[in-house]
């Protein structure tokens, strides 16, 4: 049976540090017609804030997944469909390698494997908070980002490759040489994703969009839009 992500074309990213537009609910996320839900932010993080978005979207039929961030805050509740856990390849911390992930392990005594996932993150945007906290090396061209994804795939083994550009659109032929890269991963992408056109051209490049900022900012209806331009371009 293939992963579940393998059917996705868009995803909603909602950040339990930030709002929803004013009269909107979690339930109205849910319905945008989006194919999976990751609850996590990079930073700002508690349980409770957690919880409270994760008890909100389970009732809704929307595969539901926590993606942790740098503060590695997880809830562990039957109704999640998984984990997805970044790995950021090209951080200059190696933590966010390794080092946070043995810490939780350490920690944590609830993870449950089998809805245990990982993310590989190439990490693009030098001003992003993600790319602060993991002093990632953006510094990369088409080739560079290539190689990355080959090496998240073929040594790593990682189902998920993901080039993170949150906050701002991305250099779609960078997008682009990532997926031809790639034979079985499956490529995420986000960052800046904003209107029907612009999750049409990553769409086209990339396996699934991710949108997280839109949503806080400007609503369901321009979430609705990107689900249609990531929809039409696969
Ligand atoms: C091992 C565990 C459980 C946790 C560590 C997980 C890691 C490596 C976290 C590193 C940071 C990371 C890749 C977070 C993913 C979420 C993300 C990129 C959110 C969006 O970030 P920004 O847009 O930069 O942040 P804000 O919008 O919150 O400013
Ligand atoms: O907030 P935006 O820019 O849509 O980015 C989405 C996501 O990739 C962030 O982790
Ligand atoms: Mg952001």
């Amino acid at each position: 049976m293939s992963a579940p992500w393998t059917e996705w074309d868009h995803i909603v990213k909602i950040d339990p540090d930030k709002s929803l537009v004013d009269g909107e609910s979690y339930e109205d996320v849910c319905r945008t017609g989006t194919d999976a839900i990751e609850v996590g932010g990079t930073t700002g993080m508690t349980e409770e804030k957690m919880q409270a978005v994760v008890d909100a979207c389970s009732e809704h039929d929307v595969p539901l997944y926590i993606e942790p961030g740098v503060d590695a805050t997880v809830v562990h509740t039957d109704s999640l469909d998984g984990y997805l856990i970044p790995i950021v390849f090209n951080a200059g911390d190696v933590s966010w390698m390794t080092g946070a992930h043995k810490e939780w392990v350490r920690i944590d005594d609830g993870i449950d494997w089998a809805r245990t996932n990982t993310e590989a993150y190439i990490v693009l945007n030098p001003d992003s908070s993600v790319a602060t906290y993991t002093q990632a090396n953006c510094d990369l061209d088409a080739e560079d980002v290539a190689a990355y994804a080959t090496i998240a795939e073929r040594m790593f083994g990682q189902e998920i490759v993901y080039v993170e550009y949150s906050g701002t659109f991305g250099d779609p032929e960078i997008v682009a040489a990532a997926g031809d890269a790639l034979d079985e991963a499956t490529l995420f992408y986000g960052g800046g994703i904003h209107d029907y056109d612009s999750a049409h051209e990553m769409g086209e490049r990339a396996d699934t969009v991710v949108v997280g900022d839109l949503v806080h900012d400007e609503g369901v209806d321009a979430v609705r839009e990107t689900v249609r331009g990531a929809t039409d371009a696969n």
